[in-house]
């Protein structure tokens, strides 16, 4: 059995299509959607991202800025900048790149950020929305993995409410981007949902889970975490993973998943490629939450004079203190 390997290009080019006449439907209104990135160091796959996100927006006509920290930048320092974007009209999205180095604590610099430009959900408020199924933005990379899932199980004839109703859905990785809201997601669809971590593969659990899981969610950065042996025959498995191979040639790099996806290959029903499967949606989905930040402010500048012409400000202002601004 060879499985069907799910074409993420496919998927992140409909719906770049779709999010161009979003953007062209702004334009008529006067609003740029922007995009902020910060990026602290010199990490591959983060650059790898950022490099990404900077031509799709471009492609897009979102208009981009990224701010590049030395490795060593001061804590309050990287603060004062997501303070300063945050400030900033023409940005209506913030991506913190991660990893950042050591003595920047990733809590402080999300606590920094304006909650309506927090497009990755990582500010307290937002991870709590989300938590609580009432999601003000979902973050780009689970919810690229449930968008493929979703339409490959529709593709392929199924109710996907249904499927993940009676389907255990394992998430290894439970960092606060990928697979803690992967978690939620699943959750959200009525799965059974199992979380794995570090120390499922320690203590020598992680594989009898792996091996009972109808859909598998891997997201560590170890490569080849999972082959052939530690899944279940028809497992839908889907690779989050992205990690950076120095050629045998000692130059080029390629890059590689989670998954020994060779051998996975002959036990699923369906998986995931790197490169090619949730990574060329992540950036897509990631302006899509950038537009949806954009739509929001505009409607907001237009709503706010009429409000307050109405005294009627203070019945709205609850909403935006509670997000915490
Ligand atoms: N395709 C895409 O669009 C994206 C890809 N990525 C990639 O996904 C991967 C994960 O990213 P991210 O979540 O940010 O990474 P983190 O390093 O923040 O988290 C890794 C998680 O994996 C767990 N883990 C590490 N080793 C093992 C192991 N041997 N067995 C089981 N679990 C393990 C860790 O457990 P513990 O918590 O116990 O330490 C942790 O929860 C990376 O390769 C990253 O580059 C990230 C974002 C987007
Ligand atoms: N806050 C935060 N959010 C992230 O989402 C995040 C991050 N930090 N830090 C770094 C990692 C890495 N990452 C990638 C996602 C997609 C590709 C990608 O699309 N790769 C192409 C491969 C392109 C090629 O082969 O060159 C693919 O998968 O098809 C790469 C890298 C996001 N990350």
């Amino acid at each position: 059995m060879s499985a069907h390997v799910l074409d993420g290009r496919r998927y992140a080019k409909e719906l770049r299509e779709a999010l161009l006449a979003d953007v062209r439907e702004l334009a008529e209104h006067a609003t740029r959607p922007g995009l902020a990135t910060v990026v602290a160091g010199d990490s591959y796959p983060a650059h790898a991202y950022e490099r990404r996100v900077r031509t799709l927006a471009r492609q897009l006509g979102i208009h981009y800025v990224c701010e590049e920290l030395p490795a060593d930048v001061a804590e309050a320092d990287a603060i004062a900048v997501v303070g300063k974007l945050g400030a900033d009209p023409r940005v209506s999205g913030i991506l913190i790149l991660r990893p950042l180095p050591p003595q920047v604590s990733e809590a402080a610099l999300y606590r920094a950020l304006d909650p309506l430009k927090d497009i990755e959900a990582v500010h307290p408020v937002n991870a709590g929305l989300l938590a609580l199924g009432r999601p003000r933005f979902v973050p780009s990379t689970p919810a690229s993995v449930f968008h493929l899932l979703d339409r490959y199980l529709v593709e392929s004839g199924r109710d996907p409410a249904a499927v993940y109703q009676r389907s255990n859905v394992v998430v290894v990785g439970r960092s606060a981007n990928v697979g803690k809201p992967a978690i939620t997601l699943g959750m959200e669809r009525g799965a059974t949902v199992i979380s794995c971590d570090a120390h499922s593969y320690s203590s020598g659990l992680l594989y009898e889970h792996t091996k009972r899981a109808d859909v598998l969610i891997v997201a560590t950065g170890v490569a080849g975490l999972i082959s052939a042996e530690h899944v279940k025959d028809g497992v839908i498995a889907i690779d989050v993973g992205i990690n950076p191979v120095v050629n045998p040639n000692g130059e080029t790099v390629r890059l590689v998943g989670d998954l020994d996806f060779s051998s996975v290959v002959t036990r699923a029903e369906a998986v995931t490629p790197v490169p090619g499967g949730v990574g060329p949606i992540t950036d897509v989905w990631l302006l899509r939450n950038t537009v949806t930040a954009a739509r929001r402010a505009l409607s907001m500048a237009i709503t706010r004079p009429l409000l307050e012409g109405l005294n009627l400000l203070t019945a709205y202002e609850p909403m935006a203190s509670s997000a915490g601004r």
